[in-house]
């Protein structure tokens, strides 16, 4: 392919499984062929501690996630039997942080069609080239990037599509959504990195990105072929650069069934975690949640996304806006956002400060000893920002502050959790956007939380399906939030955890869903009535009875 040239490609179809039955009956009618083709005493047992083995043995990362390809290509089967049996360890490697490298280097480690490319070339003819996606009727849920801001890492082009492939894993291994329904989609827009278009390997259109009008043509056209190609399908915008990412929701959300995931689904896992993190630190200091004060360092489409889901709680607890407001200050690279600042963009406008009057505030430590700010939330991309002065400040204020580095890949991380455990003796209330290992003193263990919206989007993505609801609406992704708020188990709360452990995925996602669901027939976008008239324990046992298992005959409907 050139991935460009040949717009639409292709889903792996071998399943090494299905290749085994075959041979097994080669193997009846001519077994000197099968002996041939594979050992005699193969066991499936035995392949998968071989394969577990394989890639442990790889030296880094980057090995890794090529491995895993590779395997999902060979046996896709196996790939999301041990991705779902063996999560804390894959994730890792086909999501944050691993995926931000595979994405950097996607034109070097290219090495078949997986996914969907949609090129600015295609306006004119985006139904026809969508048309060509091989599993048409199937196709439930697109992730859709084009590529313009990749976790934290910029402007990546065409490469980004391995963040709309990892993400469809999560959907696969953590809501049970059938692989074939899953439609990876990158847009080829160009991009404005020098480096990829001048790299001879680049795997996209060489060009600059385009204008907000052509850009704006090329994405209503895209929307209406989706809809007409796909008329199930449910779109998760992703990692689109700021000021898109909020105009196509703004722009989409009310005609078709979509929602974004770094603005909605991290609004929602990061209230979810906060609501956790606000319930411990109470626990030392009193505080109740309508006191708690929260500074947002970086106020881009996750950190304003976060912010808007902590407003809207607040209001859903009973206080007023004026009131839910004052809990929240935001900061950019040029210091406190207050409301005098000229030139200020229209999404940092509305938490905008008007109390205060002193000189601009740009220094971290002199905001936070402003402020005073309980929770400390890092959605700025800037590695190291909370540096021991910051913690320090933080310390100052509060006997167990929130910290929460949300930045994604770890490379970009604004702090490691090593440095906040010490610099808080172990004080600190901690989730970070990629994960980090526990730290073990004195034979107690402490556990960071992972603030990252996998935790969500699978249940909300199944939940909308489910209900063929018409709409993903706010109420639906609040819900989802308490939902996963609520749903650590007794162990996980005595271990002062803020998000539950990532190998109940499937069990908490089902519940999101569920709320999902019921959120969907509170604001009548639902479709699916019967669904209406099941208790909640009846529901659950649906949702989970309609997960994809690996390996399982494909009996599911979703
Ligand atoms: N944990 C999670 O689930 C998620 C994490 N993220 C991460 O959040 C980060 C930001 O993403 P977006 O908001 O979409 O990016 P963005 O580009 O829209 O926003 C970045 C913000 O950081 C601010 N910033 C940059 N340099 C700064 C500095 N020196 N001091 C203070 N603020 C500074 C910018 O002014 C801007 O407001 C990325 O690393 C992304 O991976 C995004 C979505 C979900
Ligand atoms: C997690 C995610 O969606 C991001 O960092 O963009
Ligand atoms: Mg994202």
């Amino acid at each position: 392919m050139t991935a460009v040239a040949s717009p639409a490609l292709a889903v792996p179809t071998h399943d090494f499984s299905d290749m085994q039955a075959q041979l097994n009956v080669a193997a009846k009618a001519a077994p000197r062929i099968f002996s041939r083709v594979s050992p005699p005493h193969f066991s499936q047992t035995i392949h998968r501690a071989r394969t577990l083995n394989q890639l442990r043995s790889k030296n880094n990362g980057l090995e890794k996630y090529i491995y895993l390809n590779g395997l999902k290509e060979r046996d896709q089967g196996l790939f999301y039997s041990l991705l779902y049996e063996n999560m804390p360890e894959m994730v890792p490697i086909l999501y944050t942080p691993t995926v931000g490298d595979a994405c950097q280097n996607y034109s070097h480690i290219w090495r078949r069609p997986e996914g969907l490319y949609v090129s600015i070339g295609d306006k004119g003819r985006i139904r026809e080239v969508l048309s060509t996606w091989p599993n048409l009727r199937d196709a439930r849920i697109a992730v859709v990037t084009d590529g313009s801001r990749i976790l934290g890492l910029g402007d990546l082009g065409a490469n980004g599509l391995p963040i709309s492939i990892g993400k469809l894993d999560l959907y696969i291994a953590g809501a049970g959504i059938r692989p074939l329904s899953t439609v990876p989609i990158c847009l080829d827009l160009g991009t404005n990195t020098q480096k990829y278009l001048d790299d001879p390997l680049y795997i996209g259109v060489r060009r600059p990105r385009p204008s907000t009008e052509e850009m704006d043509e090329f994405m209503e056209e895209f929307m209406e072929a989706m809809t007409e190609v796909f008329p199930n399908l449910l779109v998760q915008f992703e990692d689109f650069s700021t000021d898109n990412a909020f105009r196509y929701l703004a722009k989409f959300r009310a005609q078709y069934k979509c929602f974004n995931d770094d603005v909605q689904g991290t609004g929602a896992v990061v209230l979810s975690g906060f609501l956790n993190a606000a319930r411990l630190s109470a626990q030392a200091s009193g505080r109740p949640l309508s006191e708690q004060r929260i500074l947002f360092f970086g106020a881009g489409s996750a950190g304003t996304g976060v912010a808007k889901q902590l407003l809207s709680f607040f209001k859903f607890l009973g206080m007023s806006e004026a009131d839910a407001t004052k809990q929240i200050w935001t900061v950019d690279s040029k210091g406190l956002i207050t409301a005098d600042r000229k030139g200020l963009q229209e999404h940092k406008k509305f938490f905008a400060r008007t109390d205060y009057e002193g000189p601009p505030l740009t220094n971290l430590v002199d905001i936070i000893n402003y402020v005073k700010p309980t929770a400390l939330l890092g959605l700025s991309t800037m590695r190291n920002a909370f540096s021991k002065e910051v913690i320090d400040a933080m310390m100052a204020h509060n006997e167990r502050p929130i910290v929460f580095p949300l930045s994604n890949p770890v490379s970009l991380s604004e702090i490691d959790y090593d440095d906040a455990f010490e610099w808080t003796n172990g004080k600190v209330i901690f989730a970070s956007g990629s994960p980090y290992r526990a730290i073990t003193r004195d034979s107690k263990t402490f556990e960071p939380g992972q603030g990252n919206n996998m935790y969500v989007f699978p249940g909300i993505g199944l939940g909308a399906l489910l209900s063929k609801a018409s709409r993903v609406t706010d109420t639906m992704i609040e819900q989802a939030s308490v939902a996963l708020a609520s749903s650590l188990t007794k162990e996980e709360t005595a271990a002062g955890l803020v998000y539950p452990r990532l190998d109940r995925i499937r069990d908490i996602s089902a519940r999101i869903s569920l709320a999902v669901i019921r959120a969907a027939q509170n604001a009548n976008v639902d479709n699916s009535p019967a669904l209406r008239h099941v208790t909640d324990n009846t529901l659950l046992a649906y949702i989970k009875e309609q997960m994809w298992q690996p390996h399982a005959t494909e009996t599911s409907n979703m």
